[in-house]
């Protein structure tokens, strides 16, 4: 039941419970000192009592004994601390590396749907809960709970009267906390969700910095940011109320046992069925019984929070992965594409699309913004999996590819670049991890790299910053162009990649891909009509649907959308803004 409620390992289950054993000693352990004390009452009080003698025991047996508890209580600790401790920081690591190798293997699909904050929140704040409360919590709270099962079992063999009295509050303490665990459970969802909109919005803030200066939109963005910090504010304090209204109700009620031991005790004296000594003991017991029992209860809250933490977790641990065989053997690289349908949400972006992408030719895809055209080159990736229909490479469906293993046949230019934080040098070994500097070099002169490169103090050293912020958009393409040139794979998808590139780059940097595409498949997405007219096929879409395919000449010849949109081109770039 706990492993599953924490979520967690075969070991850190094991640590957990060892650590609710040995805590289970240590609870008892501090029993002893209380046995000492009625030990030393009772041999004070009862002589003046029942008029005996005095005790002969010495006080240097007692300061003995009282050492001696000292050490072991010492040493229970010790083993305590390293139990929970350690385990919990072990477990939480454990938890933390897991989590991440999962987020690797994820689909696209899954980040379409879930944003980075949320992943971060999961990663950092909700595995600290988890590593916090299995640290200082869960163990400490169920020892604590077995504890006072033994020790209220012990009582009532001791006089099962008094204990009744003593405990009878702690099954209905119990129960309240119980029944309102699925609202403090709903409430803590609550706050979570408001500290990711928090999270959102500084990373929307972050992410278009850009725009919301040159916009003039600080003010807007502040109050939204404000509005939602107010909020979460609001929440968050609704919820500590309703939690510390709970606790404090619970710990009311359990203290009532302090009041009924006294009342029952006084009453059984004086009706002479109990002696004042088996009063005094249980006067000491309670005293000392409702502090742990009351933290029981605080620490029930804590763990009832952790568990909308471990959803979470546990939301992307079991989010489906793509699978596929790693040792795959394709005969060529044809790309099939057979009555592929496909939609991100609920309507098809792909509408059943039959198409024969050749190895050794070069394909190209055109068609309005937003047709469908980088779906399909991502669908061909394995990016996202189809709904209907197949795609097979070497005739080999790609769904029985393991995604990673499918993409070492993959050569990726992308209209959204994406560079690290690091030397330019080593976004472009991005491309070939093996690769040696003279093959870095080298195809940073294909790609048209070199240019800017020479330009920069450290040259191939610089640091570009986060996604190569210090570098305007074609240098950015053409380092990507560069890591595409250098993994030198057998399939080649450029969308666009050549885009943000001026004219005179671009022929050169045609002119390396030219050289890079030999032999290879190779699939093309333009938006500029004239970087594609010399290819082998061209593919047209439009809302989803192949539309028209063929040469540049046979396209031009069927006077159809192609034709309609070369023209249109061809205006367009006459066109001049006069005053
Ligand atoms: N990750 C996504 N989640 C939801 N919808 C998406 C996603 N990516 C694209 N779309 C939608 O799918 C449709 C096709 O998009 P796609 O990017 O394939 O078009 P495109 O033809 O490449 O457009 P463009 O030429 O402007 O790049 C669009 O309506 C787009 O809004």
């Amino acid at each position: 039941m706990l492993k599953n409620y924490f979520a967690l390992s075969d070991k850190g289950y094991k640590n957990l419970k060892q650590s609710i054993f040995i805590g289970v000693i240590y609870n008892i352990s501090l029993m002893l000192p209380v046995g000492l004390l009625i030990y030393l009452l009772n041999s004070f009080i009862t002589p003046f009592i029942n008029d005996t003698e005095k005790s002969s025991m010495n006080f240097w047996i007692f300061s003995g004994i009282a050492l001696l508890l000292f050490i072991l209580l010492y040493i229970i600790e010790k083993i305590k601390y390293r139990l929970s401790y350690i385990s919990a920081y072990e477990e939480s690591a454990n938890t933390r590396i897991n989590l991440a190798e999962k987020i690797r293997t994820l689909p696209l699909s899954y980040f379409g749907k879930k944003n980075i904050s949320d992943l971060t929140m999961t990663l950092m704040e909700d595995v600290t809960t988890l590593e916090h409360v299995l640290s200082h919590t869960a163990g400490e709270m169920v020892s604590a709970m077995i504890s006072i099962v033994i020790i209220g079992v012990s009582l009532m063999f001791f006089n099962w009267k008094m204990a009744v009295a003593l405990l009878a509050f702690v099954p209905i303490a119990v129960i309240m906390i119980l029944v309102t665990k699925n609202i403090q459970h709903k409430n803590n969802k609550m706050v979570s969700k408001s500290k990711l909109k928090i999270y959102d919005s500084i990373q929307e803030i972050l992410d278009n910095i850009k725009v919301i200066k040159g916009s003039n939109l600080e003010d807007i963005y502040y109050d939204k940011l404000k509005g939602k910090l107010d909020d979460s504010i609001k929440k968050a304090l609704k919820v500590e109320f309703s939690t510390g209204s709970i606790i404090m109700s619970a710990q009311s009620i359990l203290r009532l046992g302090f009041v009924t031991v006294i009342i029952t005790g006084i009453y059984f004296i004086m009706n002479g069925q109990i002696d004042l000594m088996t009063f005094l003991i249980f006067m000491v017991i309670a005293s000392r019984i409702f502090d742990p029992l009351s933290s029981v209860f605080m620490m029930l809250a804590e763990v009832i929070h952790s568990r909308s933490c471990v959803e979470r977790m546990l939301e992307i641990e079991n989010y489906e992965i793509q699978k596929g065989s790693k040792s795959v053997n394709l005969s060529s690289y044809d790309i099939n594409l057979e009555d592929v349908y496909f939609s991100y949400e609920k309507e098809s972006v792909i509408k059943g699309i039959n198409l024969e992408i050749k190895q050794g030719e070069v394909t190209a895809l055109v068609g309005p913004s937003g047709c469908g055209k980088s779906t399909i080159s991502k669908l061909i990736a394995r990016f996202w999996d189809i709904n209907e229909g197949s795609i097979k490479i070497g005739g080999v469906d790609i769904n029985t590819i393991d995604p990673e293993e499918l993409l070492k046949n993959f050569s990726i230019v992308f209209q959204d670049v994406v560079l690290f934080n690091d030397t330019i040098y080593n976004n472009i070994k991005v491309g070939n991890m093996n690769a040696s500097k003279q093959e870095i070099e080298r195809v940073a002169k294909l790609a048209r790299c070199d240019e800017f490169i020479n330009k920069l103090s450290n040259g191939y050293e610089t640091v570009i910053g986060e996604n190569g912020y210090t570098l305007s958009g074609g240098e950015r393409q053409r380092i990507s162009i560069a890591r595409a040139l250098l993994k030198d794979a057998p399939i080649i998808l450029l969308d666009e990649a050549t885009a943000s590139i001026d004219p005179e780059n671009e022929t050169l940097i045609q002119d390396a891909i030219g050289k890079l595409i030999k032999g290879k498949t190779v699939l093309i997405i333009a938006h500029r009509l004239r970087t594609i007219e010399n290819v082998d096929k061209i593919v047209v879409i439009n809302n989803g649907k192949v539309v028209e395919q063929g040469t540049n000449d046979e396209l031009l010849e069927l006077k159809g959308m192609y034709s309609k949109m070369l023209s249109l081109q061809k205006e367009s770039a006459e066109w001049e803004i006069k005053q």
